[in-house]
């Protein structure tokens, strides 16, 4: 982090974090760098493709059950976007020393859900696959209006919900394997920057023998 200042805003967040299991953040990321990462999602729309589902071999395309088209990222080849990369190296840093974690890694991509597009309730850890541990949203809607949908709704442990509205510069963070989150219709394009930060896998032991 490169001052006190970001420091003490990233304790309050995951000490929130730590209590609800979510936060959502408005104006996450400055103007300049917000602007730059809308910039780079506008110039990556041609390349995405529609998503899938589950881990590795298992996924396989439901539009039934998400209808968003993304864009994976790559930090050696997206460096259009090196001051987003470097940030998080500071907020990997920041969870593991004070929220006792072992991240080691993070996924990202951009999501673009069509109009109708939508994503059925489901929580972020594959059953295959357990290291997803924080997830992170960032949305890039300029102009986003009451009926435009594309609401995210969060599950609590009360058992209830919200929504939350995709509304750019929102940032939205939870943990992958508790908070249940579902993607209301989205009536026109809904942009966002998605990823997950990932736990050291455990047990690796037993495949390196
Ligand atoms: O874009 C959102 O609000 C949520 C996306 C989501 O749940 C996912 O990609 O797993
Ligand atoms: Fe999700």
């Amino acid at each position: 982090m490169n001052n006190n200042n970001n420091t003490e805003k990233w304790l309050a967040w995951m000490n929130e974090l730590s209590c609800n299991d979510y936060v959502i953040i408005d104006q996450f990321l400055e103007e300049e760098l917000y602007n730059e990462v809308r910039s780079f999602f506008i110039n990556k729309l041609d390349l995405f493709t529609q998503a899938g589902i589950g881990a590795l071999d298992k996924n396989t395309i439901i539009k039934e059950i998400r209808g968003d088209h993304t864009f994976w990222l790559d930090r050696s080849r997206d460096t259009d976007i090196n001051t987003f990369w470097n940030l998080l190296d500071d907020v990997i840093a920041l969870f593991n020393r004070y929220c006792f974690l072992s991240l080691s890694g993070y996924e990202f991509h951009l999501a673009n859900y069509p109009p109708g597009g939508h994503y059925k309730k489901h929580l972020d850890q594959f059953n295959n696959r357990n290291n997803r541990t924080i997830t992170i949203i960032l949305y890039l809607n300029e102009n986003w209006q009451k009926g435009d949908g594309g609401e995210l709704e969060i599950y609590t442990k009360e058992d209830t919900s919200f929504l939350v509205e995709p509304l750019g510069g929102r940032c939205v963070i939870f943990k992958s394997d508790t908070v249940p989150h579902s993607v209301l219709k989205s009536n026109k394009n809904r942009y966002s920057l998605t990823g997950w930060l990932l736990q050291k896998p455990s047990k690796l032991g037993q495949f390196l023998g």
